[in-house]
């Protein structure tokens, strides 16, 4: 579960400073999937990032799973960083290492155990499994983007945070990855939050949340 109390984010525009989330509010129950809309500039990946505890809010609350992390000190951000998953628009794999690598990489960073048949059920389901050995500059987007969620999923999260993931993909695929991400998540119970840029995808989210100038309307 992910609740917010009176959100305030600010960032200095010229002289003064900006409110870029203003006094935003909201819970997401329990594994509950939400889509983040609203137009360029209204606040998206900033809300995104201070739930991913990248950003600091000003004021308010923001807790995830019983958790106040707006308290939280650089060590203890670290730490909740790693447990949960986030989903970039450019993939974001380390390019020095096979797709069975970079999908297990942070998992065995945690001090998960990940067995060769948990890897390649995971694999098989999101399509991937003949590119375990392949680099990722060897895949195609929409493979490139099955390996971010893989990464994501295996950590075993509470939370995935997707930034735009088909934002680089065509309709077709986006449409694919939006389906894989979302039956996963159902399956695991993990809470999604996806910004996205598309009216088409946002409705097959239970719940959009959208943002215009920095405050939330359900
Ligand atoms: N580092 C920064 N310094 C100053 N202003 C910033 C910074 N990052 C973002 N902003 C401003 O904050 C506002 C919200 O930006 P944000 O990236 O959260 O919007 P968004 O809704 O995700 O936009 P888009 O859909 O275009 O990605 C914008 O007006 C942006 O210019």
């Amino acid at each position: 579960m992910i609740q917010l109390k009176n959100v305030v984010f600010s960032r200095a525009d010229g002289a003064v400073q900006r409110r870029i989330i203003n006094n935003v509010s909201v819970t997401i129950e329990g594994a509950q999937q939400v889509a983040l809309v609203g137009d360029s500039g209204s606040g998206k990946t900033t809300l995104l990032n201070l739930l991913a505890g990248l950003l600091m809010p000003d004021s308010g609350e923001i807790k995830v799973n019983g958790t106040v992390i707006s308290g939280f000190d650089d060590n203890q951000l670290a730490l909740y960083r790693r447990k949960i998953g986030v989903i970039f628009q450019h993939y974001q794999l380390l390019e020095a290492l096979n797709v069975a690598d970079n999908i297990t990489f942070q998992a065995r960073l945690n001090g998960l155990e990940v067995s060769q048949q948990t890897l390649s059920t995971l694999a098989q389901r999101l399509g991937i499994a003949h590119k375990l050995t392949a680099l990722p500059c060897e895949l195609s987007g929409g493979e490139q983007q099955r390996v971010g969620i893989a990464r994501a999923i295996i950590n075993q999260p509470k939370v995935i945070l997707a930034d735009e993931p088909t934002g680089n993909l065509d309709s077709e695929r986006s449409q694919e990855v939006l389906e894989l991400l979302q039956s996963l998540c159902k399956e695991h119970q993990i809470n999604l939050v996806m910004v996205t840029h598309s009216e088409k995808l946002a409705v097959q989210f239970e719940r959009q949340l959208r943002l215009k100038n920095g405050q939330l309307h359900d």
